[in-house]
């Protein structure tokens, strides 16, 4: 089945047409890099993707499935921003809420998921006391928590030391390995050469292909 197919999506916000009829199909599972200045419409062209962001033409399927406002879809995971936790509770209690909406994995799994992203599930501290760095890794292991088939990161290396990007990098080989699909925005040219397997580029809110 195809994994993506965006055909004309658009998104005009007052007289400012951010995203300008894109055209993308992703048929091969891989990691798919996307690149571009600040401010040329990734994240917008990502949340529009995950139905955060209702576009102004055009449309999305997901796995054969039509995109729809509000409508998560299914198989898929995505790091957007790590705003959204509840900062009064630890992040293994945040993922426990978010992981009860479906259902899906159990206590052990989410435990297991923090100590993957190098986070220490034992941890009681609440999110508010977490660094930047702490609270990228707990929206990395909210994305992948879930097994999705589909995993969109929107920079999801930013804030991590040294230590956190190779396992963030090795992680999402593994993932690759396992045959999810992963689109990346960075603005990091290591992190796009070492991990992509193809490079498109947002400019302007238009969409080329790099390699
Ligand atoms: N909710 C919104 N409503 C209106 N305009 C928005 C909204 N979010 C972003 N924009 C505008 O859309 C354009 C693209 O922003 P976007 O955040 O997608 O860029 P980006 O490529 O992700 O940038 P960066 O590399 O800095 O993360 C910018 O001009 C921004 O001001």
């Amino acid at each position: 089945m195809q994994i993506i197919k965006i055909a004309n999506l658009s998104k005009k916000v007052k007289n400012h047409e951010i995203l300008k009829g894109i055209n993308l199909e992703i048929d091969e599972p891989g990691i798919y890099g996307f690149i571009g200045r600040n401010g040329s419409g990734k994240s917008v062209f990502f949340k529009t993707l995950v139905g955060l962001i209702v576009p102004s033409a055009g449309s999305i399927n997901i796995f054969g499935d039509a995109i729809e406002k509000g409508k998560f879809p299914k198989d898929l995971g995505a790091l957007l921003d790590t705003s959204g936790f509840l900062k009064q509770y630890s992040g293994y209690r945040n993922l426990k809420i978010l992981a009860s909406i479906l259902n899906k994995i159990d206590d052990v799994e989410i435990k297991n998921i923090l100590e993957l992203v190098g986070l220490d599930s034992n941890d009681t501290r609440p999110v508010s006391k977490y660094s930047l760095g702490m609270k990228q890794r707990l929206g990395i292991a909210q994305a992948i928590m879930e097994n999705p088939k589909l995993l969109i990161l929107d920079e999801p290396m930013n804030a991590l030391d040294e230590s956190g990007v190779e396992d963030i990098r090795n992680l999402l080989l593994d993932l690759k390995a396992k045959g999810v699909t992963i689109l990346l925005a960075s603005h990091n040219s290591e992190d796009i050469q070492l991990l992509c397997d193809s490079v498109y580029k947002i400019e302007n809110g238009e969409l080329s292909i790099v390699s």
